[in-house]
């Protein structure tokens, strides 16, 4: 598959059935619109399902890992190896977003794309590795363009496989130490906006880092000049190969007709990318929570989604992702669940208990 065959497969939304779903939702036992974000991923979903009463879907966070070059510049709190680190850890099911992945009843799903070192086969690790990591972007481009192609299709294919599987919802996660600076310079890029305003503590850096990293974004955009007309361009520039990775899954969320919920600032870089390259694409996804980095409701804005929750999260893997895919199954139970005025005067009834779809059992081998 080409990029351009991957975006011609993307489609607007059923304008009707959104109309639809939101007259049924009138006819609920509420006052009209009091279930408010709920109501508009209600609609939303059945759009997106071609289905006015969508099963509960079966789940998958995908986390895109990649190491970045730039990270030798000292711009994180952390060193490089920690990308490593994590791996295991999402591995062995330890950390923040397995947590939250199974407080949602989500698969998660790892992928090394550009991870710096070689890693032994392990539970929850898919490999695709396009490189050891990216280049230096204060020398030079970060990766070639055909690298930034490879991983946007890669995560395209991730997602495909996945919906094969029986998953119906796909939410974002990245790790990769110095991830936040890549974000950060391709908002610069492709909005125009100045590094001082974009750029965040990341993981956690003192003021004279944030003073570096903010320099470190202008230098890269000053030496590789991405072209803000072309998002590939600035992709490959100034991004990172998991970042690119998931651009490759929102498009390829947005092809196969699943929702993709959107996590934090890196995430939201990639929707961005996304967006660009398929404005059609921005339908099928779905916000999640608002990142304490600078920049993140300036880039939620430009992409029409609504940061539902707002609860000071800066860590990114997808942790906000999976709570808002619980979101999601509230806005589905809604429309299974809740009385009509009509059924309510006769007897407040269940239409139909809804019932979590499950994926089959995905084929780790094969992937
Ligand atoms: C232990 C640990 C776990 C993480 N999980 C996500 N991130 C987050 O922090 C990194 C980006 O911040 P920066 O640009 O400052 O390096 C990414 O890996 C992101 O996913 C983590 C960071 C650390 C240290
Ligand atoms: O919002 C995020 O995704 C984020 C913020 C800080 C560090 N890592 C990730």
């Amino acid at each position: 598959m080409t990029i351009t065959q991957l975006l011609n497969r993307i489609k607007p939304l059923d304008q009707e059935q959104m109309a639809e779903t939101q007259a049924y939702l009138d006819t609920l036992t509420k006052p009209i619109g009091s279930l408010g974000v709920l109501e508009d991923m209600a609609c939303q979903l059945t759009a997106i399902y071609q289905d006015p009463r969508p099963p509960i879907p079966a789940k998958a966070l995908i986390i895109m890992i990649g190491d970045h070059g730039v990270a030798a510049e000292g711009i994180s709190a952390f060193p490089p190896e920690v990308t490593t680190q994590m791996t295991m850890n999402y591995s062995s099911g330890g950390a923040g977003a397995n947590v939250m992945a199974r407080h949602a009843g989500a698969e998660v799903v790892c992928v090394d794309i550009g991870v710096a070192v070689d890693l032994p086969d392990m539970p929850r690790l898919i490999k695709r590795k396009i490189a050891y990591g990216t280049q230096n972007m204060t020398q030079g481009p970060a990766m070639t363009r055909e690298q930034a192609e490879k991983a946007i299709l890669t995560g395209a294919d991730i997602v495909a496989e996945l919906v094969r599987c029986g998953v119906g919802m796909v939410a974002t996660g990245e790790m990769g130490i110095a991830n936040t600076t890549a974000a950060a310079a391709i908002i610069a890029a492709i909005k125009g906006e100045s590094a001082e305003r974009v750029v965040g503590r990341g993981s956690g850096i003192d003021d004279s880092r944030l003073q570096r990293k903010i320099t470190i974004v202008n230098q890269a955009l000053t030496v590789n000049k991405p072209n803000p007309q072309d998002p590939i361009d600035i992709l490959a520039k100034v991004g990172g190969l998991e970042i690119a990775g998931l651009v490759g899954v929102i498009l390829g969320a947005a092809a196969e007709r699943v929702p993709v919920v959107v996590d934090g600032f890196i995430s939201t870089a990639a929707a961005v990318i996304a967006a660009s390259l398929s404005p059609d694409c921005k339908a099928y996804m779905i916000g999640s929570h608002l990142s304490i980095e600078p920049g993140h409701q300036h880039m939620l804005s430009y992409l029409g989604l609504e940061a539902m929750l707002h609860m000071r999260f800066r860590l990114g893997e997808g942790t906000g992702a999976c709570l808002a895919m619980i979101m999601a199954d509230a806005a589905l139970k809604m429309l299974h669940e809740m009385a009509t005025f009509e059924s309510a005067g006769v007897a407040i009834s269940i239409s139909r208990p809804s019932e979590t779809q499950k994926a089959k059992d995905i084929p780790w081998g094969h992937l």
